[in-house]
């Protein structure tokens, strides 16, 4: 994940890291405390939860000071905008529940398959079927022959297969040793990119790492839903996604997302898992920024002005409370979905798609 960290004071600088700092999920001790990290129970009131805005807009026809539907003819789900973020969007409860299980299982299964770069293609190289190594609790382990060298569609070989056992297993952990649980590979899988592949060293897409398009399906969707943040008679052409993974205790620094040529186009970003909150800034770190709740089958699109806005998540909820997943859950109690369950029980996932060019 991207938005650099930075430490100590430089954190409470800005206006963008204060808010960062009242929503994270543990409050600050000094580094060498050994004491248990405790959490940040902020005051959520000022938070704006877009499925209030809609239940009382479908009640009455009203909308909170500072907030308006967005009429689009044709577009058969009601938006909401922002007075003072032009540009910006959200459609709640834009996904299915059906939908939302289907996209989660793309997410775990599919994108993450190679020519897709994940988190994990730096260290180990290309990893295949990491799902079906979870279900089979396999491990992974350096290939025999791992000499790098070059397959078919300019693929690098992979370097490091799953096998049944490791003798020399140390599964925790992957910085030093040769062997790593399946499992902890998803745990830990952060990012996963589709489409035309983002190189996150140089902050820029690389045309020539090979890729596939993508998925139809997801284009699909994104196309239908960018309509309300597309010039009339234009459609979106979706060209690259980026797929973020949130463990319990990850959140995505304030940033600003401008590699792309034309920032009048949207981006679209879904929301699929653990609620969490968004915080929505200006073009200075300075501005104080808004603070929404992203549900489950939320849908955002940041376009033209609000391009130009910091933003990011600073806290996903896992406790049964806040998490608010629990229809989700009931989705995947089969027996064959328990990794499913697992994962997405403290797991929030964020699919955002974009036109490059
Ligand atoms: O996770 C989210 O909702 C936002 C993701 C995002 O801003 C990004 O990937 O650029
Ligand atoms: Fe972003």
């Amino acid at each position: 994940m991207y938005g650099v960290e930075a430490s100590g004071a430089e954190t409470e600088r800005t206006a963008f890291r204060r808010a960062e700092k009242r929503y994270k999920l543990y409050k600050s001790q000094p580094t060498r405390s050994r004491k248990q990290p405790v959490v940040n129970r902020t005051d959520l009131s000022d938070v704006i939860d877009f499925l209030a805005v809609l239940e009382s807009f479908e009640r009455d026809g009203g909308t909170p000071e500072g907030i308006y539907r967005f009429e689009c003819p044709g577009f058969a789900l009601p938006i909401f905008c922002l007075k003072d973020r032009p540009g910006f969007y959200f459609i709640p409860c834009a996904l299915t529940i059906e939908e939302q299980c289907y996209w989660i299982r793309q997410s775990l299964i599919s994108f993450p398959q190679p020519p897709n770069r994940t988190n994990h293609t730096a260290i180990y190289g290309p990893i295949s079927y990491l799902l079906t190594a979870v279900q089979n609790k396999k491990i992974l382990v350096e290939a025999e022959n791992s000499n790098v060298s070059l397959v078919d569609n300019n693929m690098l070989a992979p370097r490091y297969i799953f096998s049944e056992t490791s003798l020399d297993a140390h599964v925790e952990g992957h910085d030093s040793c040769k062997s790593v649980s399946a499992s902890v590979l998803l745990r830990k899988l952060r990012w996963s990119t589709l489409g035309l592949q983002f190189d996150w060293s140089k902050r820029n897409y690389d045309v020539s790492l090979p890729h596939n398009k993508i998925p139809n399906d997801l284009c699909l969707l994104a196309k239908k839903m960018a309509v309300p943040a597309m010039s009339s008679g234009e459609e979106f052409q979706p060209e690259a996604a980026i797929v973020n993974y949130f463990g319990p205790s990850d959140m995505l620094g304030g940033h600003l997302d401008d590699m792309e040529a034309d920032w009048s186009k949207p981006i679209v970003s879904i929301s699929l898992g653990c609620k969490a909150i968004f915080l929505l800034g200006g073009k200075s770190r300075e501005d104080m920024p808004v603070s929404m709740f992203l549900r489950s089958g939320d849908i955002i699109l940041m376009a033209g002005q609000a391009r130009e806005c910091f933003h990011g998540v600073p806290r996903i909820f896992i406790d049964d409370e806040h998490a608010e997943n629990s229809d989700l859950l009931s989705q995947f109690s089969g027996e064959d979905d328990r990794c499913f369950m697992d994962y997405i029980k403290s797991s929030r996932i964020n699919i955002n798609i974009r036109q490059v060019n």
